[in-house]
């Protein structure tokens, strides 16, 4: 896929490049931090990349960052990983032993891909090795945000674990190995958007995805390594809900293919526009999607659709309340 000409590339991966909706005028003044391209009246543009993670970490590194150059190649501001993008292991003991703290060697490389491409980049589920790793011997699934100079400038370690038992896709049990993370993080302000951070599982419960809205966020992102079973039924239906309650974007950075023996994933990486229309997505395989991100449009929708508005959160007990 890495040898592809760019434009082949984009039209077999890439339906949703089509620009939505570019309804700024080029001759308005943009905002300073979406003036990202070369040109000011483009749209800001996120890469979404899709992977096959193996147990190689060195090998799994060399593919997401040949994906991240692309995506900077193509002029993306943003590009989002997927969870695990830094490994899937074969059981729980192996995940541990490969894990890293947030200085380890690893970040280190992301850091320098970042710099080196002069783009931000969303490490959708990191296997951390948080402060009480000593005590707990047991990690943090951590969605790491890193700016265009590579310093960490968000984490958020996933909140809800996915201790399920779906029949035909096998048990998992995230908790073996993982601590669920403590809280909710504020939306960071990118140069495509204030970015709603959460992982994989977390899409099942609207309640975080609005309490995100609530606090200001238009990008949701959900990096995921979603299972065979569970993503043909509801992948897609649960990331447009969240973008149509929401009416925020939704990037779901995902795993796809056979990770080992044991596990595969669903793939189908995609971007939602708030008004719910897959903008992008990629095709089957390892790959990346791009597509731009329309901030007056988001505010036109939600100025005409006014949900938040009407929402009684005198009715639902805590629910809906705002992060801050
Ligand atoms: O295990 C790792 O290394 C990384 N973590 C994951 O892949 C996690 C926990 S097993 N996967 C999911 O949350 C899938 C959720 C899902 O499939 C659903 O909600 O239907």
């Amino acid at each position: 896929f890495i040898t592809r000409p760019p434009h082949r590339f984009l039209s077999l991966l890439c339906p949703g490049l089509r620009i939505p909706r570019l309804s700024v005028p080029c001759a308005q003044p943009r905002p300073r931090a979406m003036a990202i391209s070369s040109s000011s009246c483009e749209l800001p543009l996120v890469a979404v990349c899709q992977v096959t993670s193996t147990p190689d970490k060195q090998q799994n590194f060399e593919t997401c960052a040949e994906l991240v150059r692309e995506a900077a190649r193509l002029g993306a501001c943003l590009a989002f990983l997927p969870e695990a993008f830094d490994f899937i292991a074969r059981d729980p003991a192996e995940t541990l032993r490969l894990s890293e703290p947030l200085g380890g060697r690893l970040l280190e490389e992301y850091t320098r891909l970042a710099r080196e491409c002069g783009l931000w980049l969303s490490l959708g589920g990191f296997h951390e090795r948080g402060q009480d790793w000593e005590q707990t011997q047991k990690i943090y699934n951590c969605h790491v945000l890193l700016n265009s100079k590579g310093a960490v400038v968000a984490t958020y370690r996933k909140t809800h674990l996915c201790d399920v038992e779906i029949p035909e896709q096998g048990p998992m049990c995230e908790s073996n190995s993982t601590m669920p993370g403590p809280s909710l993080e504020s939306p960071v302000s990118t140069p495509a958007g204030k970015v709603g951070l959460a992982v994989c599982y977390d899409m099942r419960f609207p309640e975080l995805s609005l309490a995100l809205a609530q606090a200001g966020a238009e990008i949701l992102t959900y990096p995921s390594a979603f299972g065979s079973v569970t993503g043909p039924a509801h992948w897609e239906v649960l990331l447009r809900a969240r973008a149509i309650e929401t009416q925020c974007y939704v990037v779901a950075a995902a795993q796809c293919g056979r990770h080992h023996e044991k596990r595969a994933s669903y793939g189908h990486s995609m971007v939602v526009d708030p008004w719910g229309t897959v903008v992008a997505r990629c095709s089957e395989g390892p790959g990346l999607c791009l597509a731009r991100i329309d901030l007056s449009y988001l505010r036109q929708l939600r100025q005409h659709l006014p949900v938040f508005q009407h929402r009684r959160p005198d009715l639902y007990g805590n629910l809906g309340h705002p992060l801050s």
